[in-house]
């Protein structure tokens, strides 16, 4: 690793709380625990049953949902300490197929959570192994593209990527998994 290596930092998982905002939308709608089973897979939608389905699609397609989702605890506070260390920071998100509200609401939230100065650090592709960069910190524990990543993933940790232990694992709470960064 280069001594200031280019950093690619994912957005839902990682920096905004994808499932926390479906647990509220849900108790906010339902008035009742969104029915998901343990976390086992990375998409939700599989540890839900498909009877619930449709009511899951609606709420994170909805307006609004992608805004209004909830930092994930430490995330802000560890990006302007990476920029402030001197390193490339780039955040590297995915859109969802209906991209109608979340494409711009991805760049709402940065904007409101991390400064406007960070909407410019917005990579949004639907292929990651695209983008350059050293290290990719991303919650997905499979991700396929065209090409040959030429980043090395770090796995920012989450109840549905533990079974995987080939890689690095980050918690923004835990500075020590992330403090070789700032070295
Ligand atoms: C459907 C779904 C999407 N997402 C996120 C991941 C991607 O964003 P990101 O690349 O910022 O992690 C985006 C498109 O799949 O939506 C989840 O995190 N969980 C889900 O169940
Ligand atoms: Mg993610």
């Amino acid at each position: 690793m280069p001594s200031k290596p280019l950093l690619l930092i994912d957005q839902d998982g990682v920096l905004a709380d994808f499932d926390q905002g479906v647990r509220l939308a849900w108790r906010a709608q339902y008035h009742s625990e969104a029915p998901i089973g343990p976390r086992q897979h990375f998409y939700l939608r599989d540890d839900m049953a498909p009877q619930y389905h449709p009511q899951l699609h609606d709420i994170y397609t909805r307006p609004g949902f992608f805004a209004t989702l909830p930092p994930i605890a430490g995330a802000v506070e560890a990006l302007h300490t990476l920029l402030a260390h001197g390193l490339d920071v780039h955040i590297c998100t995915a859109p969802i197929s209906n991209y109608q509200n979340c494409v711009a609401e991805k760049f709402m939230w940065v904007e409101q959570h991390l400064g406007h100065e960070w909407v410019s650090r917005i990579i949004l592709t639907k292929d990651k192994t695209w983008v350059r960069g050293d290290i990719l910190i991303d919650d997905k524990p499979q991700i396929s593209g065209s090409l040959t990543p030429l980043w090395t993933q770090w796995l920012y940790d989450a109840p549905y990527n533990r079974q995987y232990h080939d890689r690095r694992r980050v918690c923004w709470q835990d500075t020590a998994s992330w403090a070789d960064l700032l070295a």
